[in-house]
């Protein structure tokens, strides 16, 4: 029993330590596992915490980020509406009051947007608050009478200030004060409804509307703004502004009928310029009305929603008055002259000068421009007037008209002025812009002296003729624009010839004269069919009439410009000139034909700084290959071309030796400034003789010739100087001579295998005749020759031997200051040539090439040497 009881015990001790110790395993499992997950937990709420920190960050980040985003979004959108602001409310139209003053459009110009107030954005400075209003808008205004009535006061100023005097007409109807609102504008002439007439007012309205679209819009353009658009001049119909400032009563009082016809208006009036500022009467719903609310200070606009705008104040009464008596004066007194700017085409060179050059060169009393035509008929100008008329002024508004309808493919010009001065001196480069105008080919200033040059230039265009001509002949055209046609890849620009003060060129029995006349009866009888057309101007009424006495010229002349108080341009029974004033022209293509005339007002066109801006626009467009126009400056001295010297290594003297070198003596007076050459073959006379006291330019035309002749192959020079005021220049050229020596007398032993020259300064002084004349009569033959200075032809013959020598060895000479009388020992035809000495001319003569002499510049040769 005891055993049992003790076995039992023993089991049940063992079963108690065995669910100990289970109990004990699943309590360290238990007590580890929820370590565990407070651990876990801990690790969660640090995740948790770190996490919400972070997103706080990033939204704090995104929402920076956002800020600043939408800072400088709204700053940059509200900087593109104030520029958009600024370019669409310009001038008068969006200045603030203190500032304002009125502003003429740019011709062609739309009407922009006006200003009323202000718009207030957060964070962004005020921006313009703007409505749209002619050729645009009808403007309705609801709200506090007197606030709108300012708005429409400062609106009217500013649309009147913006356009030009006369193209707004304004009509007010203002029952309640009769007119009294708008007072300021009165003095511009408004109509004034009176009470009980606006259905006639609203029936005159239809009416204009209906008129407009039937003989102005006639169907072609679908409104007024199209048509002005489309068109250059002024506005063909002004814009008719009607307010009405009604209040509720007065409005039950319109009748269907005007309800109806308000209706009529309101959509079709915009389009034919009509429009309508309304306020207390209702407006029927269109696009073109744009409706306004303001209150005290604020108005809303449905341009803008909900956006609230500051208004302006009101402008000052006595500005509105001020500004409407000075328009009523300059309404009074005319549109002002066209401006220069006004001349300009809308696009540059879109022009073609096939059938002919029309161009403005001001405008008619009404504004609208007043084309002047060049082509067949008419085919060549004659413009006179006055000194001090304009005729400079004229010439450079038009040739402006010209240059910026027709490009350089289209026209060519040749300009000479014969006054003293430099008129046409801005079209070619200077030194300080070195820009110049397209379509010049050549510009001469400084002429009055070198009517050779002028004589040059027709020589030119007659050769041009030439070759037009015979173009035309071989594909059978009649005029240019077939030649063109007949043509198409030719270079057959119109060529648009201008001479100022062309009497100059006609002055004086001389060959000049005469072959100036021929050429010119030549280029006006047949310049018209081949597009070459002479302008010719003049301020001295005995030029003009040396042209009447030349009924086969003057006849060609059909167009004529006549300046005030220019005389004997017009028919003799044309008084036109006479009382037109300043700074106007009679423009006459009837040959000046009473009945013909056309009185244009010419605009300022010879501010530099304008011109200038034109020009370097189209010389920035230039086609490539456009070359430099040809500037002859009668002032200038050229200087001796760098291809006329010698340069590089000296010239072999094994090298061949041209058959018969050619000296350069001077630059020739004509359109391409060749050097004048004489040729030195192996023939007897084969010398030069340089005449006249002038040191300076004789050493000049001796340098010039030698140099040149060692640029050309090899030579030896003998130097004999018997002048010591010229032995600084011999010394200077014989440095710069590739094989020279200096000799004290002529050389005795002169000839040698390369060419020789004998460069003389000063012969007469001494030389041996005996030796010199050996030299000129044998030189030759042995490639020999003489180029010699002697200080007058008296002097040269004593140097050969006194009053019998004879001259034959002397086959060219250069005359400097020897009159022509006495050049006649040395000249084929008795007397003499025609020469009246000039400063820095000679006359240069060639018996084996020249028929009559020659006029050269001599080269300037040495001032860089000095
Ligand atoms: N339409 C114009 N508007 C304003 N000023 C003008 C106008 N036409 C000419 N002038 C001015 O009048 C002056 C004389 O003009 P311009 O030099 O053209 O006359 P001109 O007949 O060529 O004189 P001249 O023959 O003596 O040179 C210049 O100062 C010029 O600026």
């Amino acid at each position: 029993m005891g055993s049992h009881r003790n076995a039992l015990v023993a089991v049940v001790r063992q079963e108690l330590a065995e669910a100990r110790g289970a109990a004990r395993a699943v309590l360290a499992e238990a007590e580890s596992a929820r370590g565990e997950a407070q651990n876990r937990r801990r690790l969660v709420r640090d995740a948790y915490a770190t996490c919400l920190n972070q997103l706080a960050e990033a939204r704090d980040a995104a929402r920076r980020d956002i800020q600043r985003r939408f800072q400088h979004e709204s700053t940059r959108l509200a900087g593109n509406v104030r520029r958009l602001a600024a370019v669409s409310a310009t001038g008068a139209a969006g200045l603030p009051w203190r500032m304002w003053a009125p502003t003429e459009p740019a011709p062609g110009a739309r009407p922009g947007l006006l200003r009323i107030g202000s718009l207030n954005l957060d964070d962004t400075a005020a921006l313009p608050a703007l409505v749209p209003f002619l050729d645009a808008a009808h403007l309705h205004f609801e709200g506090t009478h007197p606030v709108a009535d300012g708005v429409i006061t400062g609106l009217l100023l500013r649309a009147l200030g913006s356009s030009r005097p006369g193209d707004i007409e304004l009509t007010v109807y203002d029952p309640e004060h009769l007119g009294g609102t708008l007072a300021p504008f009165a003095p511009l002439g408004i109509s004034f409804v009176a009470p009980g007439s606006l259905g006639a007012t609203l029936d005159d309205l239809v009416e204009h509307i209906c008129r407009v679209n039937e003989t102005v819009l006639a169907g072609e353009h679908q409104s007024l703004a199209d048509l002005t658009a489309a068109t250059t001049g002024p506005r063909p119909e002004p814009w008719r502004v009607v307010v009405l400032l009604a209040d509720p009563a007065t409005a039950e009082e319109l009748t269907n009928a005007q309800r109806a016809q308000l209706d009529r208006i309101v959509r079709t009036g915009v389009a034919c310029g009509v429009h309508l500022v309304v306020r207390g009467l209702a407006l029927g719903d269109h696009p073109t009305v744009r409706r306004l609310v303001v209150t005290d200070q604020t108005a809303t606009c449905d341009i803008t929603g909900d956006l609230e705008i500051r208004l302006d104040p009101p402008p000052p009464a006595d500005r509105v008055t001020s500004f409407c008596r000075a328009t009523a004066e300059r309404l009074r007194a005319g549109p002002p002259p066209a401006r220069f700017a006004d001349l300009e085409p809308r696009e540059l060179w879109a022009e073609s000068s096939a059938h002919g050059l029309v161009a403005p060169i001001g405008d008619a009393t009404d504004g609208s421009l007043v084309e002047v035509p060049l082509g067949d008929d008419p085919p060549h100008a004659l413009v006179g007037g006055p000194s001090g008329s304009g005729k400079t002024n004229l010439l450079y508004a038009w040739l402006a008209a010209l240059a910026t309808r027709y490009g350089p493919e289209e026209l060519a010009f040749y300009l000479l002025d014969f006054k003293e001065g430099v008129s046409f001196a801005r079209f070619v480069p200077g030194p300080r812009d070195p820009a110049w105008l397209p379509q010049v080919r050549l510009a001469g200033i400084n002429v009055n002296g070198d009517r050779e040059f002028g004589l040059a230039m027709l020589r030119h265009l007659s050769e041009e003729l030439r070759t037009r001509a015979q173009a035309a002949k071989r594909v059978d055209a009649t005029k240019l624009a077939e030649l063109r046609a007949e043509d198409p890849t030719g270079h057959w620009p119109r060529i648009v010839a201008v001479i100022d003060e062309f009497q100059v060129l006609l002055s004086g029995r001389d060959a000049v004269a005469d072959e100036a006349v021929t050429l010119l009866e030549d280029l006006a009888r047949r310049g018209r069919s081949q597009g070459i057309h002479l302008i010719l101007a003049s301020q001295d009424v005995s030029g003009i009439e040396a042209l009447w006495g030349r009924s086969g010229l003057i006849g060609q002349f059909t167009l004529r410009i006549a300046l005030p108080k220019a005389r004997r341009i017009l028919a003799d029974d044309n008084l036109a000139a006479a009382v037109i004033p300043r700074f106007h022209a009679v423009v006459n293509t009837q040959s000046g034909t009473s009945g013909a005339n056309q009185v244009v007002r010419l605009p300022d066109a010879g501010d530099r700084l304008v011109w200038r801006s034109l020009q370097r626009r189209l010389w920035r467009d230039r086609p490539e290959g456009c070359e430099q126009p040809r500037l002859f400056d009668g002032d200038a001295v050229p200087r001796l071309p760098e291809s006329c010297r010698p340069s590089g290594p000296v010239p072999d003297a094994a090298a061949p030796v041209g058959s018969s070198p050619g000296a350069v003596l001077g630059e020739r007076i004509d359109v391409a400034a060749r050097p004048a050459r004489l040729r030195l073959g192996r023939m007897p006379g084969r010398n030069l003789a340089v005449l006249g006291t002038r040191t300076e330019e004789a050493c000049d035309v001796l340098a010039a010739a030698a140099l040149s002749l060692a640029a050309q192959g090899p030579a030896h020079f003998s130097v004999v100087c018997l002048d010591p005021d010229a032995a600084r220049a011999a010394a200077r050229l014989i440095a710069e001579l590739p094989s020279a020596d200096w000799c004290d007398v002529v050389p005795s032993e002169p000839f040698g295998t390369i060419p020789h020259y004998v460069l003389g300064y000063a012969l007469d002084a001494g030389a041996d005749p005996a030796a010199l004349r050996r030299l000129l009569v044998e030189g030759p033959e042995h490639r020999t020759h003489v180029l010699g200075w002697w200080r007058s032809p008296g002097r040269l013959r004593d140097s050969l031997g006194g009053p019998g020598a004879r001259l034959d060895p002397i086959g060219a000479w250069v005359a400097l200051d020897v009159q022509g009388p006495d050049l006649a020992p040395l000249y084929p035809q008795p007397g003499g040539p025609a020469w009246y000495p000039r400063n820095r001319r000679a006359l240069f003569f060639d018996r084996s090439v020249h028929r009559t002499p020659e006029v050269i510049v001599p080269y300037e040769v040495n001032s860089d040497h000095t």
